[in-house]
């Protein structure tokens, strides 16, 4: 059977992490070098300004059949009939999600405690955030750093898909995936690089040598 989330190169983008390029073009170059699922993650605007990033957002990804996820605001992901949303512990519950948005095709959430795995929060989300597994100057406001222990540890605990994020770079996405990640999300790996597209590409490359050579059943 066809997994639930087939996902394997996750963009978290902002206009901000692409440093003055444009956002649509670096996740358009992104797209075509490997990257299958896109979150808007714009910390800083309002709703409106928000709405109209997300809408302009999936139009250019409609054309690859790449969905996309909105970070933290319900409205936007709503009103821009997003894929779905990711939320963390300080965010609306996915279970008031799930019954405020029922077409949400995908629902993500942030695991930051062990403790979570065992939450309806967990149980009711498509995939869970390994959150982080490594420091990143990205995003500080962080509190278990994960590790390639800390996979091992969450893989053994759960079914669910697994995105990992938080210092993904090209060097050690094999072996994220080899403790048992089935994702890999980043944000400056591709946003900050000179080349989004050849930079994607290298990031799926390392992931199929992840998948290979890994002993973990893959989901
Ligand atoms: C794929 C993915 N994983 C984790 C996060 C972090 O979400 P959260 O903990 O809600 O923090 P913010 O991103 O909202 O600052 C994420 N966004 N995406
Ligand atoms: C958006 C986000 N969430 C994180 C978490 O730990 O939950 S780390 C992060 C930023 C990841 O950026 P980079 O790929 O540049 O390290
Ligand atoms: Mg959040």
């Amino acid at each position: 059977m066809a997994s639930a989330f087939p996902y394997r190169l996750y963009l978290v983008i902002s206009e901000e992490a692409c440093q003055g390029r444009n956002f649509l073009e670096v996740a358009e170059a992104a797209v075509q070098g490997g990257v299958d699922l896109i979150q808007l993650r714009e910390k800083n605007d309002t709703t409106e300004a928000f709405l109209k990033k997300a809408l302009q957002l999936k139009e250019v990804l409609q054309p690859y059949n790449v969905p996309l996820i909105i970070n933290d605001n319900l409205e936007v992901a709503q009103k821009s009939a997003a894929a779905g949303i990711h939320v963390g512990n300080s965010d609306i519950a996915p279970t008031k999600i799930r019954t405020a948005w029922e077409s949400c095709r995908i629902l993500g959430y942030s695991i930051e405690y062990l403790e979570q795995l065992y939450n309806e929060q967990t149980y009711t989300s498509d995939y869970l955030g390994i959150s982080p597994v490594f420091d990143t100057a990205t995003k500080t406001d962080t509190i278990t750093t994960w590790g390639l222990d800390g996979i091992e540890k969450i893989r053994a605990s759960t079914q669910k898909s697994l995105v990992a994020i938080g210092h993904m770079k090209a060097s050690n996405v094999k072996k994220v995936i080899e403790a048992g990640a089935d994702c890999i999300a980043v944000v400056s790996a591709i946003c900050a690089a000179k080349n989004p597209k050849s930079a994607a590409k290298e990031l799926r490359l390392e992931i199929e040598k992840g998948l290979k050579s890994r002993t973990v059943k893959p989901n």
